[in-house]
């Protein structure tokens, strides 16, 4: 592999910052959520498969070609990232992780297939957003256990959502939220916004419902 060792090491660094923040909010529990950080235009690190994401260090963490077959250990959940690296160029970091807010609006939502997010001066935490009249289309799918045919369908289905229009980031129901951003400090702020987002969206159906 070619990737210069400086791309690799902040890409390490990145996924190991995120582990840890996302454990300090109580969002990866159980050795649950996944990590990665874009190395270059054809590679990226992915946190292996069980490990404490709070806990991470280099040692949990594979370096994967993304036109190659994955190697063994690597998270289960890893073809999502593999997938939306490669239909995304722009996408420098994915952190998914199983906050409790996530999950729960997820099932909520999951035969409308989205959540539109609207109304929240915090919808600007979002790359491009710059209006609090603007709004967001949260993909929702069903969770499932075979995950590539999964990140099949997220890509296939995210393609009909208008860039401007599509949140960074999708939940599966039940389970989680995926989010990525251009490096590993716009996606770790787009978890953070999500969290808040999805809260106050929670709370919003719970009054108005
Ligand atoms: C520990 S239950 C959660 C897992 O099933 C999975 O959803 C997850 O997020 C972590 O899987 P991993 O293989 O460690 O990346
Ligand atoms: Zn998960």
């Amino acid at each position: 592999m070619s990737s210069s060792t400086q791309a690799v090491h902040e890409a390490r660094q990145q996924v190991i910052a995120a582990g840890r923040f996302a454990a300090a909010r109580g969002w990866v529990p159980a050795t649950s959520g996944n990590f990665s950080a874009r190395v270059d235009a054809h590679h990226a690190v992915v946190t292996l498969s069980g490990r404490d994401k709070g806990q991470l260090t280099e040692a949990d963490l594979a370096l994967v070609a993304l036109a190659e077959p994955l190697p063994a250990g690597l998270s289960a959940e890893a073809p999502l990232h593999i997938a939306r690296y490669r239909a995304d160029p722009a996408i420098g970091a994915i952190f998914h992780v199983h906050a409790v807010n996530a999950a729960v609006i997820s099932r909520r939502h999951e035969q409308q297939g989205e959540i539109k997010v609207a109304g929240w001066e915090l919808l600007k935490a979002f790359a491009g957003i710059h209006t609090h009249t603007q709004s967001v289309r949260v993909p929702v799918f069903a969770n499932s256990q075979d995950i590539p045919t999964l990140a099949g369908q997220v890509e296939q289905r995210l393609q009909d959502f208008p860039a401007d229009a599509l949140a960074p980031g999708y939940l599966l129901a039940g389970h989680g939220l995926y989010a990525w951003g251009r490096n590993g400090a716009e996606a770790q702020r787009h978890l953070e916004a999500f969290d808040a987002l999805l809260q106050l969206q929670l709370e919003w159906e719970r009054i108005t419902a």
